[in-house]
């Protein structure tokens, strides 16, 4: 195997929270950083004062993080290639910038949902789009919240590829001194547990909006954690990537930390708002509220039970309320737990 390349020039696509702390990782891994943001004063601001005031304020970016609106001058030359937009509008996304894509570049999910309708993750519609192999196409998730990596507080990460090779270079292109990367060949197992632990900070959430305490949010953390499982296992993962940074570790923050959207937003449907007026409250994405639908299709589909995705997707689209959900989920017939 030829020497792992540490160094290079990545873009990053998407210029919200993710996007702009991941940057920040890139850079302090050596790398030369280009953005694509969709707003020009949001890339104004990245390149004249270094900081992304809507997204990240206070956070000083390392001067080598540039921003453009222009897609094809932040995708030339970049042999990495980070996709961090919402999952819903990813496929026009990568549509609009596939003839920009250089046929080597590899392509990295940072993205956590599964698409309405198709109920695709999101490199398999990378790999629709392109018609990039395995080999080119990687996922990135674990226990991230921006604004804490943004801080360079400790953390650590899967990266996920088929290739083994290529999750090994990606691992050397984003470890610094404060994020620790660890190689894995489960896409599909990283990027479910990515988009189910949203839905489970959203119930969590709501149980906390209640006014329930900590008996209640971990019995739904554990529960969501089975249900996951029981999907993701159903579909082909490897029931240790549930286990580890991707499954319980990104599931433990979400589900603790205020600093959460899903989280926040199953507060707020708890305290009685619902979506349209949390939705009109933020421009910030929380995935779960869209792939709550799709992850309770998908596992219809593959006939798993689901009822955490089924009736939180049932709060989220007005169908059910918060506390209708806690009482629907202790009602459900008794079982083992292991079932
Ligand atoms: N924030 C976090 O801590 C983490 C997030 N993720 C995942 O990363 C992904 C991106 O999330 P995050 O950066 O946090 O989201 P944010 O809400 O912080 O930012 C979203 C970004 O996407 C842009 N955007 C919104 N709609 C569109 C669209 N239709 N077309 C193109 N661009 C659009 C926004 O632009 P504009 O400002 O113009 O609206 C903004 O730059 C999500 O899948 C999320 O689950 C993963 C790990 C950690
Ligand atoms: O994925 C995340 C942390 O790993 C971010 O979670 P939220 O999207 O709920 O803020």
């Amino acid at each position: 195997m030829s020497p792992i390349s540490t160094t290079g020039k990545v873009a990053v696509l998407g210029a919200g929270s993710w996007g702009t702390a991941f940057s920040v990782v890139l850079a302090d891994g050596g790398n030369e950083v280009t953005m694509w943001g969709r707003r020009e004063e949001v890339c104004a601001t990245i390149n004249d004062e270094h900081e992304n005031v809507e997204y990240l304020p206070g956070v000083q970016l390392p001067p080598t993080v540039t921003a453009t609106h222009d897609a094809e001058k932040a995708l030339a030359g970049a042999d990495v290639v980070v996709l961090a937009v919402p999952s819903q509008s990813l496929r026009v996304n990568l549509t609009e910038w596939a003839p920009y894509l250089s046929d080597d570049a590899v392509m990295v999910s940072l993205m956590k949902g599964v698409e309405l309708g198709t109920l695709k993750r999101m490199s398999e519609v990378i790999a629709e789009v392109t018609g990039a192999g395995p080999e080119r196409i990687a996922v990135i998730s674990g226990p991230n919240l921006a604004k804490e990596i943004a801080r360079r507080e400790p953390a650590a990460s899967v990266v996920a590829c088929e290739d083994e090779d290529v999750a090994r270079m990606l691992q050397a292109r984003c470890h610094s001194p404060a994020f620790r990367p660890y190689t894995s060949v489960d896409v599909l197992g990283c990027e479910l547990g990515g988009a189910y632990k949203n839905v489970v900070g959203l119930a969590v959430g709501m149980a906390v909006g209640l006014g329930f305490g900590d008996n209640t949010t971990a019995s739904v953390i554990t529960r969501g954690l089975a249900e996951t499982a029981r999907l993701a296992m159903r579909l082909g993962a490897n029931p240790l990537t549930l286990m580890g940074l991707a499954g319980l570790g990104d599931l433990v923050a979400t589900c603790s930390s205020p600093l959460s959207r899903n989280r926040t937003f199953g507060e707020k449907l708890g305290q009685g708002m619902t979506s349209e007026d949390i939705y009109a409250s933020t421009r910030q994405v929380a995935e779960g509220a869209k792939s709550c639908a799709s992850l309770r299709a998908l596992a219809e589909q593959a006939g798993v039970d689901a009822p955490i995705a089924q009736h939180v997707d049932d709060v989220v689209a007005g169908r059910l309320t918060a506390a209708d959900l806690m009482d629907a989920l202790l009602a459900r017939d008794t079982k083992a737990e292991t079932d």
